[in-house]
């Protein structure tokens, strides 16, 4: 092997597994994914989140080819998917959020078949399909008609569906829609140790930071069209510490519109909302409060005077919730 060719190999590895650069479509006037700039590096697993219409699912299908971008370019493994798309598909595995099935044929059976359709010799798909199920925790159902597979059954299935054909990269489209919260937690888990055993690239699209954040190395927030922000949940949450407000949380046996509004005019609060996962406190109602100086005691004072009675009150850094909400409800408002 010359030099040349060693060398272009391992520039090959090194770069990201995904680039996407100034990647824009529009449809008509509309512009559903704006100048999109992204790197995603080998054996990284990205969270791409965003709100409904955030153009999520349209960059993915710029990616794997299957729209063609207004301009810009993106860059799979190496390859254009505009230019390349059988390049692309064969080393990209993509789970959309509602993969189809023969429902009338064993998860065996269809595996076996996308193994086919990949052009694995019959032995090898049946050995491939046979350690998949195992590995997504369905080897027992292997025999099973999908047809009558749960929504997790079928998603694990899925991934196996994906991984057959040995993908560098796997994208998928909200995985966790529809599955219960235990259901959710191993699905993650099993995405984030294919992933680390594997060295396999994960991109993720979702709306739940929540979830996404359990498993991702870096989140991009993408909004109307825009990737408003990308890093990891530290570096996000600093991000907005060091844009210099601060943050309350208050709770209060009862919260009303009238208490919101009393807080709302005391000079210097620039937001407030309730913590959206508050996971049904009982005992008092939690809000956070934003402000842009220490307004502690002004907040503890207008609460007191409400007769709301003030459970408890702290300073806090910011958190996934205030993450969310400030990115996603606040600059994706401007
Ligand atoms: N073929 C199309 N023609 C016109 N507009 C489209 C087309 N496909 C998508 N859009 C618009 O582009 C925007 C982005 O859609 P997209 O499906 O990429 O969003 P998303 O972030 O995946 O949302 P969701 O979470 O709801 O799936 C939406 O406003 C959608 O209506």
């Amino acid at each position: 092997m010359g030099t040349s060719v060693v060398t272009s190999i391992h520039a090959a590895q090194d770069q990201p597994a995904v680039q996407l650069v100034d990647l824009t479509k529009s449809y008509g006037d509309y512009t559903a994914v704006h100048q999109l700039n992204l790197n995603i590096h080998r054996g990284e697993i990205f969270g791409l989140l965003g709100p409904n219409g955030a153009g999520k699912t349209t960059t993915i299908l710029m990616m794997l080819g299957l729209t063609e971008p207004s301009s810009g370019q993106a860059r799979i493994c190496g390859f254009d998917p505009a230019r390349n798309a059988l390049k692309v598909k064969r080393r990209v595995g993509y789970l959309p959020d509602d993969i189809g099935f023969y429902e009338d044929r064993t998860a065996l059976d269809n595996l076996i078949y996308t193994a086919r359709l990949n052009g694995i010799s019959i032995d090898e798909a049946k050995s491939r399909a046979e350690i998949l199920l195992e590995k997504t925790g369905i080897v027992e159902h292997m025999h099973k008609k999908v047809g009558a597979f749960s929504r997790g059954m079928r998603q694990r299935l899925g991934l196996a569906d994906v991984l057959i054909k040995n993908p560098e990269v796997i994208i998928l489209d909200e995985p966790t829609l529809g599955i219960d919260p235990e259901g959710v937690r191993e699905l993650l888990q099993l995405i984030s140790s294919l992933s680390r055993d594997q060295g396999l690239t994960v991109l993720l699209s979702s709306h739940h930071l929540h979830q996404v954040q359990q498993i991702c190395d870096r989140v991009g927030l993408f909004v109307q069209g825009k990737l408003i922000a990308c890093g990891d949940i530290q570096s996000l949450s600093n991000q907005l510490n060091d844009e210099g407000s601060i943050n309350i949380e208050v709770g209060t046996a009862v919260w009303t519109e009238a208490l919101q509004a009393s807080i709302a005019q005391i000079e210097g609060v620039l937001d407030i909302y309730r913590n959206p996962d508050d996971k049904g406190n009982e005992e008092y109602d939690l809000a956070t409060i934003v402000c842009d100086r220490d307004l502690t005691s002004q907040i503890a004072e207008t609460i007191i005077r409400s007769h709301a009675n003030l459970v408890y009150l702290r300073r806090k850094d910011y958190g996934l919730d205030d993450i969310y909400h400030r990115y996603f409800e606040r600059k994706g408002a401007r």
